[in-house]
């Protein structure tokens, strides 16, 4: 039975390739933004349609501050992705979340700089909501697979997303606990603001790596311990994300999220440039 579903995978640190997908190509997408970290790999697991995008690039070539996830989440949309899944390492910033942990995150602190953070601008203006950032039902159905592989699952949690490359000072890292931040990366947004705009519901399971570096008693975060614990998990991952296309329902139903520009955009018809109306054939095709 062929499933409606066509599901976005973007692989982080340690994970740039997907073994699991059956009658798999590289696939190489042009977007109005440029290029995206990597072509794209596009096969299928059982019934569902995926799509991998490695975010920095097979060999980890592209560094947190120059993803371009405009392109990441426009080639997904283009290649017909009706959700997305993202997968990152993270630091905890949590005593009980240790490293090997998973968390399924349900909001996110912005702390990036000069990072083009949407597919809208001049000539075409939208706001959208990103009071509840992730979608729920991705969430719920990644949360179910990570548990079903084995994996220890944190339900909901705040990502503070840095700008990096350098890992935090001792001071923000303790700043960010304050704010009430549970996990730390360099990478969720924008994606997860463009992934809205884009009408992708978007969920994020963040592999938790190390305490970056606020524990007096403990070593600080090195990319070396990174990516030992994203090996070690990397078994449980795969077989996550296996479960997570097995379980999805046959039938995907309508999600709210699939229709938010709706009641996003603000610029009036005859003020519209048309020059970024085609721009955004992918993202906002449906309305436009
Ligand atoms: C390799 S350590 C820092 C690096 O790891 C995380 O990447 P991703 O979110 O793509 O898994 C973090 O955000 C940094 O980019
Ligand atoms: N401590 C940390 N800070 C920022 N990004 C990370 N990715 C994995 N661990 C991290």
């Amino acid at each position: 039975m062929k499933s409606n579903w066509t599901i976005g995978i973007i692989g982080g640190s340690g994970l740039y390739q997907m073994d699991a997908l059956e009658d798999a190509q590289w696939i190489s997408i042009d977007t109005p933004w440029g290029k995206p970290s990597d072509d794209v790999l596009c096969g299928r697991i059982g019934a569902v349609q995926v799509r991998f995008l490695p975010r920095h690039g097979r060999g980890h070539r592209i560094p947190p501050s120059a993803v371009n996830a405009r392109a990441n989440i426009d080639a997904l949309k283009r290649a017909g992705c009706t959700d997305v899944l993202a997968i990152s390492a993270v630091g905890s910033l949590q005593e009980e979340l240790e490293p090997g942990r998973f968390v399924v995150v349900d909001q996110f602190i912005d702390r990036t700089r000069g990072r083009d953070s949407s597919f809208f601008g001049t000539g075409m203006v939208a706001h959208v909501s990103m009071a509840e950032p992730v979608c729920e039902r991705m969430a719920g159905f990644a949360a179910a697979a990570v548990e079903n592989a084995g994996g220890k699952v944190a339900r909901g949690g705040t990502y503070l997303a840095m700008e990096g490359p350098q890992f935090s000072t001792r001071a923000e890292s303790l700043l960010y606990r304050q704010w009430g931040a549970d996990v730390i990366g360099m990478t969720a947004m924008p994606e997860a603001k463009l992934a809205r705009e884009a009408e992708l519901p978007y969920a994020l399971v963040g592999m938790v790596t190390d305490y970056d570096c606020w524990r007096e008693d403990a070593a600080f975060v090195e990319v070396s311990d990174v990516i030992a614990q994203m090996e070690a998990n990397g078994t449980i991952a795969r077989k996550a994300v296996e479960q997570f296309m097995a379980a999805l329902p046959e039938k995907r139903g309508p999600s709210p999220l699939d229709t938010v520009l709706d009641h996003a955009l603000i610029t009036s018809p005859d003020a519209r440039d048309p020059a970024m109306l085609a721009k955004l054939d992918a993202v906002a095709g449906r309305i436009l």
